[in-house]
Parts: structure tokens; C-alpha cells; sequence
């Protein structure tokens, strides 16, 4: 069923289909909208928005998430008039179906202030071990997932000439890593549809902000160890384990004061600064920072690249050993 919750009530939308996303409106001036907000990240970026007095509205798939993660966040309501709506859709499938949601929870809160693009998947695994429908799969939720929400709101946005729309990539989505082909291209995709819409959305007052986090402490993290190669394992250790918490923040302040670039830790702050690209500047000491850094930032790069190839071909040996040590027995 396509549900569309409002407070107490339900109302059913005709849509057959399963997906759940996030909006939220901050009081007196900011209306949030967070796909992916029933868990993880997506869910502490709502309770952020929250505890500053923002109308939210969560988006996801699955109407039981939802439904806990609207409860835990209506727990950090500063004021009695906020409002969690939740909306059950999948965000990656159907863009009349996501438009019409988005157009729904509009009618109800307002415009959308600010989207926040956290729903989303991750796949581990050798190149030739992931099942090639996976990479269509990844492609579909975390590029198509944040296309579909985006394009339904950015239009409004334009004519109000403000909003802010956040995409939430991934450190992997800054270097590509041993057992992410198919999901670093998925986030490497947010950053070159960010930069492209970034550049047509300033003169209207819009502002667009990509995050980068390192492995952070959600359900998602949790799944992905069960099966992650210990390649990938081994050099993810590199930037350590983030709360999701402490990303959300991150997140939020980027998001709200415009900046195009948000990264989490000091590893973040430097993979942000050596990848920066064409990227746009947010402000002039960023861009000194970056002029100034990059040098040193490349030096400190190639020595991690030596390192990550190093447990590649000791990870490599390794199980050959292991294999030639089974076929003795
Ligand atoms: N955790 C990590 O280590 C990192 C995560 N990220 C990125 O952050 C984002 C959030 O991840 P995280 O919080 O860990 O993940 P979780 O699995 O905790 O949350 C994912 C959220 O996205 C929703 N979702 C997934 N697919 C769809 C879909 N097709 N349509 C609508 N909603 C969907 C889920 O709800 P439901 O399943 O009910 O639809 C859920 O609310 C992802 O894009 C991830 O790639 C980036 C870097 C590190
Ligand atoms: C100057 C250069 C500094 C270089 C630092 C390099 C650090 C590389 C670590 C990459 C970690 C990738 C985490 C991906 C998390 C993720 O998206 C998944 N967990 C999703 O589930």
C-alpha cells in the first residue's frame, strides 16, 4: 500500500507500492522534507531539525519504521505546534508516484524548505561477485532516489527563490574502494548531478550541499559487515566509525548555512579538500584552504593509496595460502 500518515490519521493514496521518505518544515521559516528518515541517519537529521522547531516530514518504505521513527522524534518537539508527517513510498521507482506524495505532504505542511536525499542502500562484494541487478538496484535508490524527490520539489523552490536540497553520498562516493564498484558509481553520480543542479539553482536563492560520510552506526553498517569483503573492511577502518548523531549535525549546519561540501572527521575534511574539483566555493577561506592544502593533502594520499594496496595483495595472498592449505588436507 502507498500510506500517507498524517498525526493520528491515515489516509490511504491509491499508489500500490512500499516506500517511506521524510519531510520537515522549521519553524517560524524552514520546512524539512528527509527521505530515508525512518532509520540511520535520514532519522537523527529529523530529530536535529526537530529540536530547532521544524515541520518535518519523513519518507520510507516501510510504514512500521515509520511510524516508531515518527514517535521517537516527535519526543524532541520544542513547541506543540510541530507537525512529523510520514509518507510510505519508494522513492527510486515511480517519479508521478513521488510527485504526487511530495505534492500531497505540500498541501498539508507548505513548501518544502529544505529536501534531504538520505534514503538509501549499500552493496559490498568483488566486482565479479555482485549479481549485475545489483548495480542497476544501487543506481536506481541512491541516484534515481534522490533524482525523483529533487525534481518534485525544486520547481516550487525556484519560484519562492529560497531552499536548500542536501544529498547524502558517501566518503566512497570521493574515492573508489576495493568491494564498492557498484556503489561508489551510485554515489559518485550525487556529485555531478549536485554540482550541475548547484549551478542552475544560485541565481535562484537555492543551495545545494553533498555530504560525504565515513562508515557511520546504522542498521545499513550493521547489514553491510555481515558480508563485507575484509578488503573493504580493513581500509573503511582508515576513517573510523562515525555516530549518526554526530553526522546529522554535520549535516544540518552545512545544509542550512548553503555550503556546498559537508564532510564528518578529519579524514573527511581532507578527502573533501584533495577531491574538490570543479566544485563550487562557499566561501573565500574555503577556497584559499583548498589552494593552500591540496599539496600536502596528495602527499598524505599516496602514501594511504600505498597502504590500501598493500592490504589488498597481503588480503590477496592470504587467502591463496589458505585455499592451497585446504586442498593439502
Ligand atoms: N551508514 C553508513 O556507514 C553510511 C551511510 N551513508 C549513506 O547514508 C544514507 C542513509 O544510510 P543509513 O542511515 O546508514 O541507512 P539505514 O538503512 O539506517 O536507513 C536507510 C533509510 O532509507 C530508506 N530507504 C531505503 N530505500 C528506500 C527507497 N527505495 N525508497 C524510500 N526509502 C528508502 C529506509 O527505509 P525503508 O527501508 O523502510 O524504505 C531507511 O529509512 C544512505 O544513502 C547511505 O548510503 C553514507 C556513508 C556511510
Ligand atoms: C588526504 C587523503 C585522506 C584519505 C583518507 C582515506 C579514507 C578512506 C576511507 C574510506 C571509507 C569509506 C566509507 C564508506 C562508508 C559507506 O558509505 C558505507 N558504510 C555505507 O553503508
Amino acid at each position: 500500500m502507498f500510506t500517507y500518515f498524517h498525526s493520528e490519521s491515515q489516509h490511504n493514496i491509491t499508489e500500490p507500492s512500499v516506500m517511506c521518505s521524510l519531510l520537515i518544515v522549521l519553524e517560524p521559516l524552514w520546512l524539512f522534507s528527509v527521505t530515508g528518515g525512518s532509520s540511520g541517519i535520514g532519522k537523527c537529521i529529523a530529530i536535529e531539525c526537530y529540536k530547532q522547531g521544524a515541520f518535518i516530514t519523513l519518507v520510507a518504505r516501510d510504514e512500521s519504521k515509520l511510524v516508531q521513527a515518527k514517535k521517537e522524534v516527535e519526543k524532541s518537539a520544542i513547541n506543540d505546534k510541530q507537525v512529523v508527517l510520514c509518507i510510505s513510498v519508494d522513492v527510486s521507482k515511480d517519479y508521478s508516484q513521488v510527485e504526487s506524495v511530495i505534492k500531497q505532504a505540500q498541501e498539508k505542511l507548505g513548501p518544502v524548505d529544505m529536501l534531504v536525499n538520505c534514503a538509501g542502500m549499500s552493496v559490498s562484494g568483488k566486482f565479479e561477485e555482485v549479481d549485475v541487478e545489483r548495480f542497476r538496484g544501487l543506481m536506481e535508490v541512491n541516484y534515481l532516489g534522490s533524482v525523483y524527490p529533487t525534481r518534485a520539489v525544486i520547481t516550487t523552490m525556484k519560484e519562492r527563490r529560497m531552499g536548500r536540497v542536501v544529498f547524502v553520498s558517501s566518503q566512497a562516493g570521493q574515492l573508489g574502494l576495493f568491494g564498492y564498484t557498484a556503489y561508489s558509481a551510485s554515489k559518485f553520480a550525487l556529485r555531478g548531478l549536485a554540482e550541475a543542479l548547484q549551478m542552475e539553482v544560485k541565481p535562484y536563492n537555492i543551495y545545494v550541499t553533498v555530504s560525504y560520510p565515513p562508515d557511520t552506526d546504522t542498521p545499513c553498517l550493521t547489514e553491510e559487515n555481515k558480508t563485507k569483503p575484509l578488503e573493504t573492511k580493513l581500509i573503511s577502518e582508515t576513517s573510523g566509525v562515525c555516530q549518526p548523531e554526530q553526522v546529522a549535525k554535520v549535516i544540518v549546519k552545512d545544509a542550512v548555512q548553503g555550503n556546498f561540501n559537508s564532510s564528518v572527521g578529519p579524514d573527511g575534511y581532507m578527502l573533501s579538500a584533495l577531491t574538490c574539483g570543479m566544485s563550487p566555493v562557499t566561501s573565500i577561506t574555503e577556497g584559499l584552504q583548498q589552494i593552500v592544502t591540496m599539496g600536502l593533502f596528495r602527499t598524505i594520499a599516496l602514501f594511504y593509496l600505498g597502504s590500501f594496496d598493500s592490504i589488498v595483495r597481503r588480503c590477496m595472498i592470504q587467502r591463496e595460502q589458505s585455499k592451497a592449505a585446504d586442498k593439502r588436507e
